[in-house]
């Protein structure tokens, strides 16, 4: 398909959507007349940053999956929606995008509701090359060590050192800009001729963000990050919704390791099940169906450059106003929590994954399969002997009132027997990974109680051997895939 080069960002604001709900125009209508759609202000007193420029409330999405979808289609139901910009991973869905209707479709209850007026963007190619994240205007590691005659492995560790030097060089530039502007990284590492136009160059972007919604796996979550580093700083806000934990640590270390100018963390708690049959996908990548109502906790990290402070004294605008807006949109039902509570719910969250995840995975049943069968509930204590003697060992939670009871295996089980039940008729988001041939988030379930547990001193074999054979299914499982041989037409030899 050809594209004709156009401006940089597909702004959908200044397009007339083909199809709108009630509540896009109603939203638009609130909207007119009240500034640049980035700016306007707010309807929930979160006007405008009093000390630096105008807000920005643009909030970008990167992960476009069942969540993604979820959160893009409710943030654009409020009135006076945010301006969001949906993050496309790959060349292939932005073109899916261009030729479909440009909705985003929920189904809830047996009902369909269409959303419109997104804008969207390619993500930046990136290639890791000898352990170097290379983007696509960057020389290729490959190129350089031909240029300058040295091993691969040797040019890897010149570019290192350079991209080093870069972010230093950002780092000190950025610690000595007042609040509000953002230092771009112009790469001395770029080719010479900037790289050659390609397919959907268009689309690509290197504006500033000030709001990232995160839904992507939790394994892709430093890659993705990886591609867009460059246009976060210390002023913008990154709202994590994902399953599992430890990500935050492996996101510090390899995408912000200078604190003070990572950006603000906003830590999200999902129990909403949503889920994108595969019949549907292939014929309509922008589809998801809303299967179990939840809600969203959201809680402020605090900084590590002000340790001990308490977050809400130090939200910045971004962080502000990323909050608010996601507490305004009914159909997420989200709260702010504090953070210690925060982080209990998410260790719950994490016990209940850790048993339907991969019990559902390994069985390939839906989650409500798992009731009323002994010999499975003979499984699910062994595992959560384990994992409430670690969670009980955690010393973040020593302080904590009532963590005896709260983590103690009976309660966990309860718990995890009511997600169970509620969310009977769905399919795991493991079990969909797997059948789909993608990674599975198992090393940040199983896989952090296993390294949690082996801080605090206790050895979680049950935990390793069922992380273990997922890992082997989806192995499996992606072999099979691989293996498939596309037939066309009849095995009697018509086409
Ligand atoms: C709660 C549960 C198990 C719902 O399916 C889930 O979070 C998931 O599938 O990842």
């Amino acid at each position: 398909m050809e594209m004709e080069a156009k401006a940089p960002r597909m702004d959908a604001e200044h397009q007339q959507p083909e199809m709108e709900s009630d509540i896009d125009r109603m939203a638009e209508e609130e909207e007119e007349g009240h500034g640049t759609p980035d700016q306007r202000p707010n309807d929930d007193g979160d006007t405008n940053n009093p000390d630096g420029p105008p807000l920005d409330r643009r909030i970008h999405i990167l992960g476009t999956g069942a969540i993604g979808k979820l959160v893009a289609h409710a943030l654009r139901g409020i009135p006076n929606p945010p301006p969001i910009t949906l993050m496309f991973h790959r060349y292939r869905l932005l073109e899916a995008w261009e030729q479909s209707k440009k909705v985003i479709t929920i189904s809830s209850d047996g009902y369909e509701e269409q959303r419109s007026g997104y804008d969207v963007e390619l993500m930046p190619e990136v290639r890791r090359q000898h352990g170097v994240t290379v983007d696509r205007h960057e020389q290729d590691v490959y190129d350089f060590a031909e240029q300058e005659g040295l091993k691969p492995d040797q040019a890897a560790e010149v570019l290192r050192q350079r991209q080093q030097a870069e972010q230093a060089e950002i780092g000190e530039a950025e610690a000595n800009t007042t609040a509000g502007p953002v230092v771009k990284r112009i790469s001395k590492l770029r080719r010479p001729e900037g790289g050659r136009p390609g397919k959907g160059d268009y689309a690509y972007s290197s504006a500033p963000i000030s709001h990232l919604i995160i839904s992507t796996k939790a394994g892709l979550t430093v890659p993705a990050l990886q591609a867009v580093a460059h246009r976060l700083n210390a002023q913008s806000t990154i709202c994590f919704l994902q399953n599992g934990m430890g990500i935050l640590d492996a996101v510090n270390k390899h995408v912000f390791p200078h604190a003070p100018t990572r950006p603000n963390y906003i830590q999200g708690i999902l129990t909403h099940g949503v889920n994108i049959p595969a019949s549907i996908a292939d014929r309509d990548p922008f589809y998801a169906i809303h299967a179990g109502h939840g809600t969203l906790a959201l809680g402020l990290l605090s900084r590590p450059d002000t340790p001990g402070s308490d977050p809400s004294g130090t939200w910045t605008p971004s962080s502000r106003h990323l909050l608010r807006t996601l507490t305004r949109t009914p159909i997420l039902a989200a709260t702010g929590l504090p953070p210690p509570e925060l982080h209990a719910q998410q260790l719950e969250k994490l016990a209940v994954n850790s048993i339907i995840n991969p019990l559902t995975t390994l069985l390939d049943t839906r989650n409500g399969a798992l009731l009323h069968n002994f010999p499975l509930t003979r499984v699910l204590r062994l595992l959560l002997a384990e994992t409430s003697l670690v969670l009980r060992s955690l010393p973040e939670l020593r302080a904590h009132p009532n963590t005896a009871t709260r983590f103690s295996a009976a309660r966990l089980e309860t718990l995890v027997v009511s997600v169970a039940y509620k969310t009977s008729e769905n399919i795991s988001s493991m079990l969909n990974d797997v059948r789909v041939g993608s990674k599975t988030e198992i090393e940040f379930i199983n896989g952090y109680i296993v390294r949690r547990g082996e801080e605090v001193g206790v050895k979680c074999v049950v935990n390793y051997a069922i992380m273990q054979a997922v890992i082997a299914k989806a192995a499996i499982a992606q072999r099979e895939t691989n293996d498939e041989v596309p037939v066309l037409g009849s095995l009697a030899g018509q086409t």
